[in-house]
């Protein structure tokens, strides 16, 4: 549309409403004299094809005028839900988490488009560098397979656990990709909480909550060898663990089979409250169904054994790692010892003859904890670690059996149902 000056669109100066064109008006039916009123008849014909051009070029006038206050209408409303959706993306930019994220490397930007209602807020990876001293060897919690976790400090001073996953690692990529896309739909006491992601360049970076007493894994296995974690805490540890299973088995929906867990897939916060992390493998029970499609997870001495011999992957996978955890808890013991170099034992294979001999139980578990339980409760959990690495799938419980036979060992101060003291 072109612009038109507003004096064209009004009389001009010294004109009046008897003046053409406004005179061109009196020609209208509604303009036109009473009967029998004197008719002034001083204009000719020429005049009155003249005064209808003018009345012509009034119309066309007033519609370019309606289309441009119109189009002007629509520009602002266009650049000003634009402008606020620009700021929500810079305040938040979001992933549609149902579709599962991109990662591409992209800068600040983020396709508002895939804005939707669960949001991982993307963080600047100009935060997180500096926020790590440029990814300092001091920052590093700890290394996995194909990742480094740094501690990092954000701007509102808040401390984190950034996760930078290996550039140029396929597997890893997919597994971040995984991780993101389940985390983003899942929140839950017991499950770690993303709080944001960044990709830069190759890199790709998962943000989650800092979890201050590091993993259970090297709790137990670690320079403490177990002497931060008392039966009440362990059992505590053992009921959080059961509770974010029992999430992600029985009311999330889809419903998710985590397929990793392991003593160093569970990370304590500064009271010991036990969450899940490493959702890199899991699956949807719909997914399971179709296992060929599913690269064999590997940790050894957590993987059930129908995994193992025939890929068959269910819930009940998730209840044998879990029953290998509770071994470790009982006895302090990893879950594959190497005895010598090229030796190494199961701790199931090493447990089952004594978790049935009730003489010898107290006398072999882990020396830290030793004579400070009830005996019941020992005998109870030692019961019910047994029947979840039975290597018959279906004579194991559900998580929520072991949920509801573990909550009444675990003081109401920390989180059971058990007699507080
Ligand atoms: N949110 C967190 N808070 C505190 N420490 C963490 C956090 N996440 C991870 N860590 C520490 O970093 C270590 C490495 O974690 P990471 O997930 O990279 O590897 P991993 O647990 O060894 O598993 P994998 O090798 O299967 O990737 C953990 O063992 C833990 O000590």
């Amino acid at each position: 549309h072109g612009f038109i000056p507003n004096s064209a669109l009004l009389p001009s100066s010294g004109s009046s409403l008897t003046s053409p064109p406004f005179a061109a008006l009196a020609d209208s039916d509604a303009f036109s004299p009473a009967p029998g009123a004197q008719v002034v008849s001083s204009r000719d014909g020429n005049d009155r094809h003249l005064e209808k051009k003018i009345l012509i070029g009034l119309a066309v006038v007033a519609a370019a005028l309606a289309s441009l206050v119109v189009s002007m209408i629509c520009l602002w409303m266009s650049r000003t839900s634009s402008h606020r959706s620009e700021k929500d993306t810079n305040r938040q930019p979001a992933l549609d988490a149902e579709k599962g994220p991109s990662l591409h490397p992209v800068s600040s930007k983020w396709s508002t488009a895939a804005a939707k209602k669960r949001r991982v807020a993307f963080i600047e990876y100009e935060i997180l560098e500096s926020g790590t001293n440029g990814f300092c060897h001091e920052t590093i919690l700890g290394e996995g397979r194909s990742s480094s976790v740094y501690q990092a400090q954000l701007e509102d001073d808040s401390f984190v656990a950034v996760k930078r996953f290996t550039a140029g690692d396929a597997n890893a990529g997919r597994q971040c990709q995984n991780e993101m896309k389940l985390l983003s739909r899942v929140r839950h006491p017991n499950i770690i909480s993303l709080r944001g992601f960044c990709a830069h360049e190759e890199a790709k970076l998962l943000v989650y909550e800092l979890m201050p007493n590091g993993s259970l894994s090297s709790q137990l296995h670690g320079p403490a060898r177990g002497r931060t974690l008392s039966w009440h805490t362990r059992m505590k540890i053992a009921l959080d663990t059961a509770r974010g299973l029992e999430y992600l088995h029985e009311r999330c929906r889809p419903r998710v089979i985590h397929r990793d867990l392991q003593s160093s897939n569970i990370l304590l916060d500064y009271k010991f409250n036990a969450k899940l992390k490493g959702f890199g493998l899991a699956v949807t029970a719909n997914e399971a169904q179709n296992a060929d499609s599913i690269e064999l997870p590997g940790t050894p001495g957590y993987v059930a054994p129908e995994y193992l011999q025939d890929g068959k992957l269910t819930e009940k996978s998730d209840v044998y790692a879990y029953g290998v955890i509770l071994l470790e808890l009982l006895f302090g013991r990893k879950a594959v010892e190497e005895l010598s170099p090229g030796l190494s034992q199961s701790i199931v294979f090493w447990a089952i003859p004594q978790l049935t001999d009730r003489s010898k139980l107290p006398n072999i578990v882990d020396p830290v904890i030793k004579d400070t339980m009830d005996l019941k409760h020992l005998y109870q959990v030692a019961a019910v670690a047994v029947l979840c690495v039975q290597q018959e799938p279906s004579y194991r419980p559900l998580i929520t059996d072991v949920l509801y036979s573990l909550a009444p060992l675990v003081p109401s101060e920390l989180g059971g149902s058990g007699r507080v003291g």
